[in-house]
């Protein structure tokens, strides 16, 4: 990784590490060591990792959000060309045809098995209008799909990125009800767990094609193989291997290669190592998901404390007066917070001794101070 100089050493050794860099390793179950100061995730979901147990403990939690993004609208695309057609089982028949006739005269013969539909005129409804949400919208576009577009939370950045052709769906069961392929691009969340269940497929059109390429979790496994087996979902594409599901006829698994292409890999390495070394060697925070994004420029050279800390009360006061007991003059000070956690990088002029700095430790509801020297 080039981007990373001298100053930064590789380790196996998680237990040593002042951050590590993640994929799509669960860290729920893991302990970290005391060193740990952030978690950057090379991607975009972070059900992976203990968000809150993270933000306890001090640890910053990043992501990548955008960055595989791409990598992931061109899978999801070729998703639908494969519900639409029967190309693996057109080129599953070639494949194991053996015997010593005219292939090509046998093809011909053999090609309405695996005939299909267009995906012009058809009707794409998309749940969840982030980074891949809106590139898969607006692709779908300029296939002639008639796309339908569902998000209660949408940023105003998507909203500028999406295609004026999208109709804006209210609720999710317009969605359900109209379309003809639904592809959900939300995050896994209690609220969005087994959001398509079978009261949301008995809403669908029978012979619906459903694409999953966020998480296993979005969709009810079992309800989805009933609805397969009954023919009411014709096609389920997901990027999300389960027992329940790999078998299932009608289903079309992918063993999670939305991201795995060599941009989108590069993309997200590149922005994880970009915000940790800010965040090192400037204290900036940049892409955080469980503490506030905070940039307070580049560090020159007074030394900075930066200070992670409860979202409560007099924290800033407490800061202060212990500065102010050390003669130390406060140069610059920001504060940002985000839900129950709180952010403060204070420049001083002059040196931040030890002692100081574990004082600012020891306030209650402090989780982490580092001075940046
Ligand atoms: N298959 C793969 O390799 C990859 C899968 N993913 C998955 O896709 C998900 C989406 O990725 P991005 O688009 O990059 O994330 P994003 O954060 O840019 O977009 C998520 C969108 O979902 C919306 N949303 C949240 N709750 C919703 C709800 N109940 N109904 C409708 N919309 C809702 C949000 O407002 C947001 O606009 C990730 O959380 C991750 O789980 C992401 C990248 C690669
Ligand atoms: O890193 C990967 O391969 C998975 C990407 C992914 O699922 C994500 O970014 O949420």
């Amino acid at each position: 990784m080039g981007q990373l100089d001298a100053n930064y050493e590789n380790t196996e050794n998680a237990a040593d590490a002042d951050v590590i860099l993640v994929r799509s390793a669960k860290m729920h179950e893991m302990e970290f060591g005391e060193n740990l100061k952030a978690i950057a995730r090379a991607g975009a979901g972070v059900n992976n990792i203990p968000l809150d147990r993270c933000a306890e403990e001090g640890i910053v939690v990043f992501n990548t959000p955008g960055a595989n993004a791409n990598g992931v609208k061109e899978l999801v695309i070729a998703g639908m060309l494969l519900a639409a057609r029967d190309i693996v089982g057109g080129i599953n028949w070639v494949k194991g045809y053996d015997e010593d006739g005219d292939i090509a005269k046998a093809a011909e013969k053999k090609k309405k098995a695996f005939a299909g539909t267009e995906l012009k005129g058809k009707k794409l409804g998309v749940i969840g209008l982030g980074a891949i949400g809106v590139l898969v919208a607006n692709a779908a576009t300029h296939l002639g799909m008639e796309v339908y577009g569902y998000d209660p939370y949408v940023s105003v950045d998507s909203a500028w990125r999406l295609s004026r052709n999208i109709h804006h769906a209210k609720t999710a069961d317009e969605i359900y009800k109209e379309c003809d392929y639904i592809t959900i691009h939300v995050p896994a969340l209690e609220d969005t767990k087994g959001m398509i269940n079978k009261d949301a497929m008995g809403l669908m059109k029978d012979g619906v094609v459903i694409l999953n390429f966020a998480r296993d979790v979005l969709v009810d496994q079992k309800d989805i193989v009933e609805a397969l087996e009954s023919g009411k979902v014709h096609r389920y594409v997901t990027d999300f291997a389960t027992q329940e599901i790999k078998g299932a006829d009608g289903a079309i698994v992918i063993p999670h290669l939305g991201a795995s292409t060599e941009e989108s890999e590069d993309n997200c390495a590149k922005m994880a190592v970009a915000e940790i070394r800010d965040f090192l060697e400037n204290g900036n925070i940049t892409h955080s998901v469980n503490y506030p994004d905070c940039n307070v420029g580049v560090r020159g050279d007074a030394e900075r404390i930066t200070i992670l800390h409860k979202n409560i009360p007099n924290m800033i006061g407490q800061f202060t007066t212990l500065l102010a007991q050390e003669d130390l003059n406060i140069a610059l000070m920001t504060n940002k917070s985000r839900k129950e956690y709180a952010y403060t990088v204070i420049d001083v002029d002059g040196i931040v001794s030890d002692e100081v700095a574990a004082k600012i430790k020891g306030v209650s509801g402090v989780l982490g101070v580092r001075v940046i020297r």
